[in-house]
Parts: structure tokens; C-alpha cells; sequence
């Protein structure tokens, strides 16, 4: 229920249409009472012959309350869905607020199907609030208590009758049903958010599945989630259903024996026998108000269950960002003192005590085998995984202290696989913030070896229709459009050959000559430019020193060099 409070925030700040809502409905439902129970003494009082003046009186009254009912349903609907609209946008922005900065890190932590399915099904769920838990309990609440004050005028027994009805109807019934669906809708919502995961990994790797020939396999599995989901929706369905025809057995009774105990009253002459049709009809259109309230329960778990999921991911942004941000020189140094990183489901450290020493202005390559920790470093750097123990400093800045949008705002950065947008060869190219001409454009094109692109070259979607190099170069096209203090180079020219890798390496440390260059890499190509070299091994610095210091020393680096050199003799 506290991770409701936010959103019903939100919901009382439509104070206008909540209140004229409220108001639509109350009027709608006292009027669908006033209007059932002046038909029954409507049809009482003509058995009577009364004056005509009389009955048309009544009939009017009849008449007028059928419309106002109508209107104010209307009116109720009318507020109450426009307050819902309004509050669902305001949901959707405060989300998109509270997740864009941090969608780095959330992208680390969720699979994305998990996160569309939170920013898109758990706000939608979250409708709920207002229509189906927030003001159905207030309009029912007042329409009852009008209803039995009303009752009481005439028939203090039929009121208490009511009440019991009432309270078995609203409270008890439901509030057992709703125990009894709590496990399968629990079911239902975990295998909604698997569901959710599995399709969009059968999406995202359609074309790997139809290749190695398991698309079948992994559509079965699909299919075999949806029939589950299906069943469990069945099941929570059904037990609605019990519980929906419960209630319409009970308010049956109820008013059966209002009719019986009223009719007893009339027989004793306690009790004016036309008023035993008004007092059925009263106690048959309050039970009929009531079907919104019998889902209620089921409402309010779903909507507080979908505020803790959407508030989990929001949780990302509770990491304070730092009020005063830092200025940065034109190049800066870097320092990792004694840093670890595990992840949660690892064994052993990504990273274990690592120190680096990065001074201004330096090219440092930081090398080593697959999945000895040479990303890591790198996202512990860019803010894009948060760090266990140690320091990480930046210009003598902690890290903690720099904001991330000063952070990227400072550095050039090349991830191991780049994203390009579908359109043209210049959308991909601006995608910075900078405005630059076409002829820039181009130079950058041609500096990246993609003279036979042209600006207006159609780019598909990820790429699709460009060579692994190509995308390579594009990406390093991009980079050289953009002038930053810091480079992060990870893995820039892995799907070049060994020539052209050797000439981008020195156009973008030609490029990054003022700057401070981290190139992270497991071929050693090029590395004789670099200032320094560290190699890591399992989360660990193992030898650090410049390309000769490396060289002569007989470690780890020279093997890998003579491997290299070896592989590369073969070729
Ligand atoms: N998000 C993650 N969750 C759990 N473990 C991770 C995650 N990212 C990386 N790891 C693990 O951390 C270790 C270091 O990974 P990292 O990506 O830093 O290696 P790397 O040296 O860059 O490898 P490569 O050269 O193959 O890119 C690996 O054992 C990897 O399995």
C-alpha cells in the first residue's frame, strides 16, 4: 500500500474532477435508489386510486430522478475517466523523469522485455487507482449511509437487515475470495513478466534461433507459457465469478427476507403496507451498486503491486547525484585505488583491488584475455556500474562527487558494440549534441576509410546492410566529431584486419592527442603508442609498465606478443 501513496499523490492533485466525480457518482447512486423506490410506491399508491394529481406528482418525481440518474452517471463517468487520463500521463512522465538518467544502470540490472513490461503494463495497471479503488468505496460508502438513513424513516429492522447484507457482501465475501486468488494471481503476474522476457529475447534473436535451427523449440516454449498464462488467467477469472455469484445469491436473500420480515411488520400493523414495495426496491438497487466494490481487493493488489515494481526501477535514482558539480582541466588524470567490484551472482571479484595510475594526458591500454575485467574498469569509470570497495578519482575529483551528465559530457566513448539508428549515414553521424557541417561530415567519413559512403546512404536498422568493419569505422567516424578530455575506447577496431586496425588506432590517438586516452583491448596491435600497459588477469593487475618495460620483462605480455606474432606468421 506505501508504494501506492506517489500515485494517489498524483490522483488528489486532480482535486476538481476527483470531487465533481465523487459528486456525479453519489448523485447517480442515490438518485438510482430514490428512483427504484418511488416506482415501487409509485405502483403501490395507483393500486390505491389516488387523486390523479397525486400519481402524476409521483410520476414526475419518478420521471425526473431516472434522468438525473442518467446525467449524473454520466458526469461520474465523464470526470472520473479524465482525471484518470490526466493522471496516467503525469504517471508515464514522472517514470520517464526517474528513469532517464539512470537507464544506464537499470539496462545493467533488468532484461529490457521486464522493463517494457514495468513502464508500460504496470503504469497502465496503475488506471486502477482512481476508477476501481480510490473513489468506488467513497461513492458507495456515502450512497449507503443516505440509503439507510432514508430506511430509517420508515423501517428500523429493514435498515439492520441492510447493513448485514452489506457487510457480508462488501467485506466478507470478498475479502474471502480474494484469499483464495491471491496465490494464482500472483502466478498470473509472474509469468506475465517471464512471458514478457521470453518474447522479446525470441524477438531480439530471431534470426540466431533460425540459423541454429531452434526457432521451433524456443516458440514451443513461447506457446507453452502463453497456454499457462491463459490457465491462470482462467483460474483467477473463475473464482471472480463464484465470488460475483455469491454476492447475487446473498443480496437475493437479503432482500427475500426484508420482504418476509417487512411483510411480518405490515401483518402486526407495525408498518404501512404500501410501503413494503418501496422497501424491497431500496434494498435491491443498493446490492446492485456494489458489483464495483467486489472487485476491489483484486484492484488494489494489482495497482500495489505494479507502484512497488515501477518504485524498484525508480529506485535506481535514489543514488544521490551530486548538488555542485566539478570543472574539469583539458585533459585528466586518472586514479583506481584498491577497487573491487563482485557481481551478485558471481564467485569470484570482476575486479579485485585494482590501482591504476592514469596521468593527464597518457594513452593507457588496458589489456588482457576475454572476461578478465577489462569492461569492467571501463564501466566503473563511466559511472555505468557502481563499485563494492575503494576510490576512483578523476582529476582529483571522486567519482561519487561528478554528476554523469558532466562525466559524459567530458568524454569520447566507443562501446564494444555500437548502436546505429535507421536512416541516413549523417543521422548516424549527428547523433552528438554538436551541429556540424557536411563537408566535416565527410572528412570524418574519409578519415575513417568510408569514402564510398555517402552522407545520404541509407543505414538500417542496427546497421544491418554495413560490413562489421564498416560499422567499425562509422563508429570511429563518430568519435572523431566529437573533441572530450577522456576517451574510453573499448575493443574500437576488433573487426578490422590487422593493417587498417593499425592505422585507425593512430588516427584516433592522433585525434585524442591532447586528451587522455583508455584503450581497452585482447590484441596487442598498436600498443607500442601507448604511454602505458596494464594487464589484467581475472579481475587482477598482473604487470603494468610502458610497451618496452613489458617487452623485456618475461612475463605474461611477452608471451601473448609471441603468441600473436606466431598466429599472425601462420596466416
Ligand atoms: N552484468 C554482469 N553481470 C554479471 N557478471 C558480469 C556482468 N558483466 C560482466 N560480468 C562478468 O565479469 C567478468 C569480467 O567481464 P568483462 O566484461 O569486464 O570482461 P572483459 O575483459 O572486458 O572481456 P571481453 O574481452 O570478452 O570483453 C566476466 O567474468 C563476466 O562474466
Amino acid at each position: 500500500m506505501k508504494a501506492l501513496t506517489p500515485f494517489i499523490k498524483l490522483i488528489f492533485a486532480e482535486k476538481r474532477d476527483l470531487f465533481l466525480s465523487i459528486l456525479a457518482g453519489f448523485i447517480a447512486g442515490i438518485t438510482a435508489v430514490g428512483l427504484f423506490s418511488a416506482s415501487g410506491y409509485l405502483i403501490s399508491h395507483a393500486a390505491l386510486t389516488p387523486p390523479i394529481a397525486t400519481l402524476m406528482v409521483i410520476v414526475a418525481i419518478v420521471k425526473l430522478l431516472g434522468i438525473t440518474s442518467a446525467v449524473s452517471r454520466f458526469g461520474e463517468r465523464y470526470y472520473s475517466h479524465r482525471a484518470t487520463f490526466t493522471m496516467l500521463s503525469n504517471i508515464r512522465l514522472r517514470v520517464y523523469e526517474k528513469l532517464e538518467p539512470v537507464s544506464n544502470r537499470i539496462l545493467n540490472r533488468y532484461t529490457s522485455g521486464d522493463i517494457l513490461s514495468r513502464i508500460v503494463g504496470d503504469v497502465d495497471a496503475l488506471q486502477n487507482v482512481l476508477l476501481r479503488v480510490v473513489y468506488p468505496p467513497i461513492v458507495m460508502l456515502s450512497v449507503f449511509l443516505a440509503t439507510i438513513a432514508f430506511t430509517t424513516l420508515f423501517s428500523i429492522g429493514t435498515a439492520v437487515l441492510i447493513i448485514l447484507g452489506l457487510t457480508l457482501s462488501l467485506l466478507v465475501i470478498p475479502a474471502l475470495f480474494f484469499l483464495s486468488q491471491r496465490r494464482v494471481n500472483d502466478q498470473i503476474r509472474e509469468t506475465r513478466g517471464e512471458l514478457s522476457s521470453m518474447f522479446a529475447e525470441y524477438v531480439y534473436g530471431f534470426r540466431e534461433l533460425t540459423i541454429h535451427q531452434a526457432r521451433q523449440q524456443r516458440e514451443q516454449q513461447v506457446r507453452n507459457t502463453i497456454k499457462q498464462y491463459e490457465q491462470q488467467k482462467q483460474k483467477s477469472q473463475s473464482v471472480q465469478m463464484w465470488s460475483d455469484a455469491t454476492i447475487g445469491l446473498l443480496s437475493f436473500l437479503v432482500s427475500v427476507t426484508v420482504l418476509f420480515y417487512a411483510g411480518f411488520q405490515v401483518a402486526e400493523g407495525n408498518l404501512a403496507g404500501i410501503l413494503l414495495a418501496l422497501l424491497l426496491m431500496i434494498t435491491l438497487t443498493v446490492f446492485e451498486q456494489i458489483t464495483p466494490m467486489a472487485t476491489l481487493p483484486y484492484h488494489l493488489q494489482e495497482s500495489a503491486h505494479a507502484a512497488k515494481r515501477i518504485e524498484s526501477l525508480e529506485e535506481e535514482n535514489n543514488r544521490v547525484e551530486p548538488d555542485v558539480d566539478v570543472q574539469f582541466n583539458e585533459a585528466l588524470g586518472i586514479q583506481f585505488q584498491d577497487v573491487t567490484l563482485q557481481f551478485a551472482d558471481q564467485l569470484r571479484p570482476a575486479i579485485q583491488r585494482v590501482n591504476i595510475q592514469i596521468p593527464s594526458g597518457s594513452k593507457t591500454a588496458i589489456i588482457g584475455a576475454s572476461g578478465s575485467g577489462k569492461t569492467t574498469i571501463a564501466n566503473v569509470l563511466l559511472k555505468a556500474l557502481p563499485y563494492d570497495q575503494g576510490t576512483v578519482k578523476i582529476d582529483g575529483h571522486e567519482l561519487s562527487t561528478i554528476s554523469e551528465d558532466t562525466l559524459w559530457k567530458n568524454t569520447n566513448v566507443s562501446l564494444q558494440s555500437n548502436h546505429f539508428f535507421v536512416g541516413t549515414v549523417r543521422d548516424n553521424l549527428l547523433v552528438t549534441e554538436e551541429t556540424t557541417d557536411d563537408i566535416t561530415l565527410q572528412k570524418a567519413l574519409h578519415a575513417a576509410e568510408l569514402p564510398h559512403l555517402k552522407l545520404d546512404s541509407r543505414v538500417e536498422e542496427k546497421g544491418q546492410n554495413l560490413s562489421g568493419g564498416e560499422k567499425q569505422r562509422l563508429a570511429i567516424a563518430r568519435l572523431l566529431l566529437r573533441e572530450a578530455p577522456l576517451w574510453v575506447l573499448d575493443e574500437p577496431t576488433t573487426s578490422l584486419d590487422a593493417l587498417t586496425e593499425e592505422r585507425m588506432l593512430r588516427l584516433l590517438l592522433e585525434r585524442a592527442k591532447d586528451a587522455t586516452v583508455i584503450l581497452i583491448s585482447h590484441r596487442l596491435t598498436g600498443l607500442d603508442q601507448m604511454d602505458q600497459i596494464i594487464v589484467v588477469d581475472h579481475g587482477q593487475i598482473i604487470e603494468s609498465g610502458t610497451y618496452d618495460e613489458l617487452i623485456q620483462k618475461d612475463g605474461y605480455f611477452k608471451q601473448m606478443k609471441a603468441l600473436e606474432e606466431q598466429l599472425f606468421m601462420n596466416e
